[in-house]
């Protein structure tokens, strides 16, 4: 099983993951989801009225419903459905296999003959808890998609039509257990990395009330105040996307990317790579590059915007990673959280921040992110009020 196909030596089967998620995934075919999309982004705005103080619960409801609709053509039930809690197991385990105490193994591959007993190292307990409940969101959401294609009943989905053209009509077995690992990794890949992006996305709209301001003027005058945001307005909101562009680079998602290896010697800037060199891309740094982005703790949309007011062309794709590994579903994401914080600031005003023990927070350095693959803001508060009665 190669359930995370970023942790996949690069060979024909991590070509035949690209391939299906490009299926999916690519830009032509994202705006598809537009209705799927909207529900949940409408489904999103009630909950946020009904109890504005939960607002990450209802990011991650709806970053969790966005996936499995998607993929899975499933609508998750209010609470405690039953995927969501096995896939929220999963990403905790997979977070878990990417922990510092695992890395250090692939870089210091003796380590691995340590004894069970040494905490430090506690890669072997963990791969063998993580083996069942990976199997498990493998296999349970999958069953119940291929039943229903088998009873031609069930809504449309990513898995739906990767079954129709792959497997239902023949197609190896082989092919199918594919199949299975790529829609299991783009829930694992995609439901987390989203709510850390939009929790980053209240907590700059909290700490900018002007920037937040000029932004709901954008949507007000393109969007109007009766309806939600979609997919055809982007074009004609340019400092909604520069706002995206800029939660992206602020606080990058997966602040170290993804671990590689290189395949052969290289030179680069005059150093001596040897083949088998772990890579580390620190997206973070890169983010925080002064010669491209001026004040890089400070939150400024505008520099992704020309002199003209339309944007530029640093689409900020240094959050999704690199070359042939750059991120499956980057398109997928960008939309994803789009429709998400437009729709917030066109319904909501959101209040000054402070932590959870009443202390006002001023800046980014008042606030501390997790470590590990996925970077979270730790929690605060803030007044999220509707701007409508
Ligand atoms: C804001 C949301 C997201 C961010 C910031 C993000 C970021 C990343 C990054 C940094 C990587 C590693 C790239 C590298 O190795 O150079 C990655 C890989 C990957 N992402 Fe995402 N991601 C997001 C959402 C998603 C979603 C929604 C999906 C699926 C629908 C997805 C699927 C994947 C997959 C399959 C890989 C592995 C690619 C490979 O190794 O070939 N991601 N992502």
């Amino acid at each position: 099983m190669n359930l995370a196909t970023g942790l996949m030596r690069y060979g024909q089967d991590w070509r035949m993951h690209r391939r299906l998620y490009k299926e999916g995934f690519r830009a032509t075919v994202v705006p598809n989801y537009q209705d799927v999309l909207s529900s949940k982004a409408e489904q999103f705005v009630t909950n946020l009225r009904q109890n504005p103080n939960s607002f990450v619960d209802h990011i991650r409801t709806y970053s969790a419903a966005t996936i499995m609709a998607t993929v899975y053509g499933y609508d998750i039930a209010p609470t405690n459905d039953r995927f969501v809690d096995l896939a929220e197991q999963s990403v905790g385990t997979l977070s878990d296999a990417v922990h510092p105490s695992t890395v250090v193994v692939n870089v210091l591959p003796f380590l691995r003959h340590l004894p069970l007993k040494f905490p430090i190292f506690m890669f072997q307990r963990i791969a063998r808890r993580t083996r069942g409940i990976l199997n498990e969101m493998r296999t349970v959401p999958y069953d119940f998609v291929k039943n229903n294609v088998l009873a031609e009943k069930g809504k449309s989905s990513f898995l739906a039509k990767l079954l129709e053209d792959h497997t239902i009509n023949g197609g190896d077995k082989r092919q199918e257990e594919v199949i299975k690992d790529v829609v299991t990794t783009a829930y694992v890949a995609g439901a987390d990395t989203t709510v850390s992006a939009l929790v980053t996305f209240v907590l700059a709209m909290a700490l900018h009330p002007e920037i937040q301001k000029r932004a709901q003027n954008n949507l007000d005058v393109v969007v109007g105040k009766g309806r939600l945001p979609t997919y055809a307005d982007c074009s004609d909101l340019p400092y909604i996307e520069a706002v995206l562009r800029e939660t992206l680079r602020w606080s990058p998602v997966v602040p170290l990317g993804i671990f590689h290896a290189s395949f052969v010697d290289d030179m680069i800037d005059g150093h001596f790579i040897p083949k088998g060199t772990t890579v580390i891309s620190n997206i973070w740094a890169m983010t925080r590059d002064e010669t491209v982005y001026p004040e890089p703790e400070s939150f400024i949309p505008d520099r992704f915007l020309t002199e003209d007011g339309t944007c530029n062309e640093d689409e900020m794709m240094l959050p999704f990673g690199f070359g042939r590994r750059i991120c499956a579903g980057l398109h997928f994401a960008r939309l994803t959280v789009w429709m998400a914080l437009a729709s917030i600031l066109s319904q909501f005003d959101i209040g000054e921040p402070e932590d959870e023990t009443g202390r006002p927070i001023k800046s980014l350095a008042d606030i501390a992110y997790s470590d590990g693959l996925i970077s979270h803001t730790s929690p605060f508060r803030c007044a999220i009020k509707p701007r409508m009665k």
